[in-house]
């Protein structure tokens, strides 16, 4: 894998601001920098593609909190989980506030995609969904301390909501920008999350061993993101969806 040939292997301890600057030297393979989120900011998307990439990210927003459930199910320390269970309830929102699987929708709806469309989850491809349901048994089965880490790609989530803040409204006009409400919310919380989960990074993987196994989970987070962005790029991009050729017969 790109990442791991890329990366020495820690065979001695690192200091904290050496850990973190390996952890942070993983955003060169972010999928920020995937073809499908280049030609995104580009404004080379027609409205279908944008709407594809909606509808399909749809599926992991609506499993972030399953997979947040999930790291707080293997998680002893009440400390943790009280600052934890934030996540949940910023995706799924609670009294006044929506959250954001709601802003999602809403979206949705600025790119022309109705929320029942949304919510069916019909259209998520078959490799988005693996990657997404992935990261969910990864949480499950894992080491509540690994399912924190590998939410540190969140370190590099503000550039993305940025990117697209700054791009959508110059090159898809068509997007009414109320939609947008999502990536501005997440530019705060992200920088929250990513502060706890650093933290916390920091002080549960501190042999070399450990701190290597703390860059691959962030590794198989990065492929999980990557892989989701390629089932893309291939149905939306190369327009070959799954089963065509089979259908084309
Ligand atoms: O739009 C993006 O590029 C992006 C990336 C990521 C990420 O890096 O996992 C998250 C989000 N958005 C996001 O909105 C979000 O709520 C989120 C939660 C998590 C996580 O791993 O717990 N990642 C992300």
């Amino acid at each position: 894998m790109a990442w791991t040939s890329a990366s020495e292997p820690i065979t001695t301890a690192l200091s904290a601001d050496e850990f973190k600057r390996r952890l942070r030297a993983m955003e060169r393979y972010y999928h920020l920098h995937h073809p499908f989120q280049q030609m995104m900011a580009r404004g080379e998307l027609n409205r279908e593609q944008l709407q594809g990439w909606v509808i399909n990210r749809f599926y992991y927003q609506a499993s972030i909190p399953r997979k947040d459930a999930a790291l707080l199910a293997n998680c002893p320390d009440p400390a943790v989980r009280r600052e934890w269970v934030q996540r949940i309830i910023d995706h799924d929102g609670r009294g006044d506030d929506p959250g954001g699987i709601e802003a999602w929708l809403r979206l949705g709806e600025a790119v022309g995609v109705s929320r029942e469309r949304l919510l069916s989850l019909d259209e998520v491809l078959p490799g988005v969904r693996f990657a997404v349901d992935g990261y969910i048994n990864f949480a499950r089965q894992r080491p509540w301390e690994e399912a924190v880490c590998s939410s540190l790609t969140e370190l590099f989530a503000p550039e993305a909501h940025r990117s697209r803040l700054s791009t959508w409204p110059q090159h898809y006009p068509w997007v009414d920008n109320e939609g947008l409400a999502y990536f501005r919310n997440r530019l705060g919380q992200a920088r929250r999350d990513v502060e706890h989960g650093l933290s916390l990074t920091l002080a549960h993987f501190r042999s070399a061993e450990a701190q290597q196994r703390a860059l691959e989970t962030l590794g198989f987070k990065l492929d999980v993101l990557w892989s989701m962005l390629d089932a893309m790029y291939l149905a939306f991009i190369v327009e070959m969806p799954p089963y065509q050729a089979v259908e084309d017969q």
